[in-house]
């Protein structure tokens, strides 16, 4: 059984700072809190209007984490050119691709990969050429697991938010049993299984307890918790749930 690991998504600190328009709070201070509770690392997700993580974000962060011996910086977002050439000039570990819209107030979906397959190979050429990992954000759907592969990427990101949602109503069995069949096949395809959106402390455990899911990325909820528990109790907790 794989040990998940944790990567904590720092944009809604991010979209903290920006709401004063200056350097606070500062994301590389909650970046180092998230890594000394166990994280494995962070990420960011900077979208093109930048309204939460920035572009200079990556440089700041990529700092830091070298500062640790074992942790690592995922990059997310839809490959722009210029989140590119961020990317490719400060090479984080990993660069998650998103097939987001600008105007989307979130990710709410995966790759269309039988359209965009092609598209995104010299992308993930060009990361892999660089020493960075790839991993493409995909819907828990086999084709698309199958098209991933077909791309060369390193990894999978399964986008949660399907399982996150039949969490609250109790009748997530069915949806998690997709999740560990894609999962699975991935695997046997040759990718590590990543995954993330919406998870949080309620529903993460029975997520990592299905098993073999390499890294979990959570943000947005872990922000939320952290205004009732504090921000290093928020990670230790998730960090806790993983370590079971
Ligand atoms: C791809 C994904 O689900 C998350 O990585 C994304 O970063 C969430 O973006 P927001 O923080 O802008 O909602
Ligand atoms: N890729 C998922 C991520 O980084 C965070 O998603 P969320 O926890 O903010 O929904």
């Amino acid at each position: 059984m794989t040990q998940t690991q944790l990567s904590v998504n720092l944009n809604k600190i991010a979209l903290i700072r920006n709401s004063r328009g200056h350097g606070f709070p500062d994301v590389r201070e909650f970046a180092a809190l998230a890594l000394d509770q166990g994280a494995v690392g962070v990420t960011i997700h900077p979208r093109p209007d930048q309204r939460h993580a920035r572009y200079e974000d990556i440089a700041d962060l990529r700092v830091l984490v070298n500062s640790y011996t074992d942790k690592e910086l995922n990059v997310e977002g839809y490959p722009t050119d210029i989140l590119v050439d961020h990317v490719i000039t400060q090479r984080p570990h990993q660069f998650t691709l998103v097939p987001d819209e600008p105007d989307q107030i979130t990710s709410d979906h995966g790759w269309d990969l039988k359209r965009h397959g092609d598209w995104v190979r010299p992308v993930i050429e060009r990361c892999q050429q660089s020493g960075i990992r790839t991993s493409l954000f995909v819907d828990p759907d086999p084709e698309q697991v199958r098209r991933a592969a077909d791309t060369g990427t390193d990894r999978i990101e399964l986008y949660t938010e399907d399982y996150a949602e039949a969490w609250k109503h109790g009748d997530h069995k069915a949806v998690l049993a997709k999740y560990m069949e894609c999962a699975d096949l991935a695997r046997e395809l040759g990718l590590t299984v990543n995954a993330g959106h919406d998870l949080d402390l309620q529903n993460l455990a029975d997520f990592a307890a299905a098993g073999n899911v390499a890294e979990v990325s959570i943000g947005h909820a872990l922000t939320v918790e952290a205004l009732r528990y504090g921000f290093a109790e928020t990670v230790r907790r998730y960090v806790t749930i993983l370590a079971r």
